[in-house]
């Protein structure tokens, strides 16, 4: 049922950086209170490239990528981070290697202002080794932040909450983004303008993005690689082109 696998194919219009592995899982197992949700599961993600994680729902996504940072799941294994393996680390120390989450449900402050929002996110970061990310960076990266820097968190729009959730995890000085359904909950026209083109920019940067999505046609389009859990594993990993065509898959673990 489980597969490991290491996909290679990368999009031409990937960003120029080194496709190093940033991200290296062997043999993860993650789950709560003794009983696990997911075994086995491999898979790399290299710099600069998208990640798909799909799945249906309660199929272990969410419990995947916070298993990464350690943020709830009891985890097992190997999950090596730029090449140190980060399991059993505290969520702070892993965050210093440059790895960002925007949980479900967007994690954003209702009653600060978009500012005292981002400089929150500022505040924690690293010293050293910065990735580059300013509030003026931000504020010119998405215009619609910095004409709302004044007001409260609480009157921004889904699509402008899902860019402050984002903006907040880059300020970490993440260099990996870990995206936990960004677009739940947005109308589609507000995906297309707000989350896909802002997506792409974050990886002709550089940033590498894992991707959790229930919007299948839209993780497909958007990701290099993919892999897809069900009952426990993994039943594919590879690139989204592969996937794109293997609709006896989607059918079966996507519900597509
Ligand atoms: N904190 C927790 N304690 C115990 N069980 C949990 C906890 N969080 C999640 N689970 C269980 O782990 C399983 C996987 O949940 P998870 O949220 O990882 O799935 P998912 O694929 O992200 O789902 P969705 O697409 O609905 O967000 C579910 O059976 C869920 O009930």
């Amino acid at each position: 049922m489980t597969a490991t696998a290491t996909a290679t194919a990368r999009r031409p219009d990937a960003a120029a950086a080194p496709a190093e592995d940033v991200i290296e899982v062997q043999g993860m197992a993650a789950g709560y209170d003794g009983a696990w949700i997911l075994e086995d599961i491999g898979f790399t993600a290299r710099r600069g490239e998208v990640l798909g994680v799909l799945g249906r729902n309660g199929v272990g996504k969410s419990t995947l990528v916070n298993g990464l940072l350690n943020l709830g799941p009891t985890v097992t294994g190997r999950v090596l981070i730029k090449g140190r393996d980060v399991v059993g680390w505290p969520t702070h120390r892993i965050v210093r290697l440059g790895i960002g989450i925007v949980p479900q449900g967007r994690g954003i402050f209702g009653n600060l202002t978009v500012e005292d929002n981002l400089r929150l996110a500022l505040f924690g970061a690293r010293a050293t080794a910065a990735n580059g990310w300013t509030l003026e960076r931000v504020y010119d990266s998405f215009a619609k932040l910095g004409q709302r820097r004044h007001v409260s968190a609480s009157a921004l729009s889904g699509g402008e909450r899902q860019l402050l959730a984002m903006s907040r995890a880059l300020l970490t000085q993440a260099d990996i983004l870990i995206l936990d359904e960004p677009t739940e909950g947005l109308a589609p026209m507000v995906v297309e303008e707000v989350i896909v083109g802002n997506i792409r920019s974050l990886r002709r940067e550089g940033v590498t993005v894992i991707l959790v999505e229930q919007n299948i046609a839209l993780a497909l389009d958007l990701a290099d690689q993919a892999i897809v859990l069900s009952d426990g594993g993994i039943v594919f990993c590879g690139s989204a082109d592969t996937l794109k065509q293997r609709e006896d898959i989607q059918n079966e673990y996507l519900g597509v």
